[in-house]
């Protein structure tokens, strides 16, 4: 497991809740957590910016992380990203924020400390756009959107 550097913005992470960790072995994601002075109520169709007291340098141009919703929050509450999905530069030294929005039709509670969101590494391929008149023949072509059909 290759190492992360990471820095504690807020003391209640490391201590009244635990640092984000891969809940099971085979986990791909750790848990974000709200760090909220109080609980905030997020009205149907609202969205906000909350912080989760980490900060990550990946360095690595060759990886990146997403932001991902919990399926739980989202699919039983309404509770997704503002963003649909969070992707965070490898030379991002700030704080990782989270854009929750409810996009359910009830209001829901997010309790300081709660876990919002879950990050994943993933790997990167940087290219140079190489610009050519014309692509080499394909299977596909430009078809797309529906164009092999539903069934
Ligand atoms: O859910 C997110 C998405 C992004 N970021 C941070 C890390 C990322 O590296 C930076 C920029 O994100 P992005 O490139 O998606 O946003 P932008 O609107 O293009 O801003 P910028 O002009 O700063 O690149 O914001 C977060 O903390 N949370
Ligand atoms: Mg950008």
């Amino acid at each position: 497991m290759p190492a992360l550097q990471a820095r504690i913005l807020d003391s209640r992470l490391g201590s009244s809740w635990p640092l984000p960790n891969y809940a099971t072995q085979g986990s791909a994601g750790m848990d974000l957590r709200a760090m909220l002075e109080q609980p905030l109520l997020l009205e149907p169709g609202q969205t906000e910016l909350l912080p989760t007291g980490l900060a990550i340098h990946i360095a690595d141009p060759g990886l990146a992380a997403m932001i991902l919703p919990r399926s739980g929050l989202g699919h039983k509450h309404g509770i997704v990203l503002g963003n649909l999905v969070g992707l965070i530069d490898s030379d991002y030294q700030g704080q990782l924020m989270v854009s929750c929005w409810n996009r359910g039709q009830q209001a829901f509670t997010i309790e300081p400390g709660e876990r919002i969101a879950q990050l994943v590494l993933v790997p990167v391929v940087q290219a140079e756009l190489s610009i050519v008149d014309e692509f080499n023949d394909s299977e596909r072509g430009a078809g797309g959107f529906g164009h092999t059909g539903s069934h």
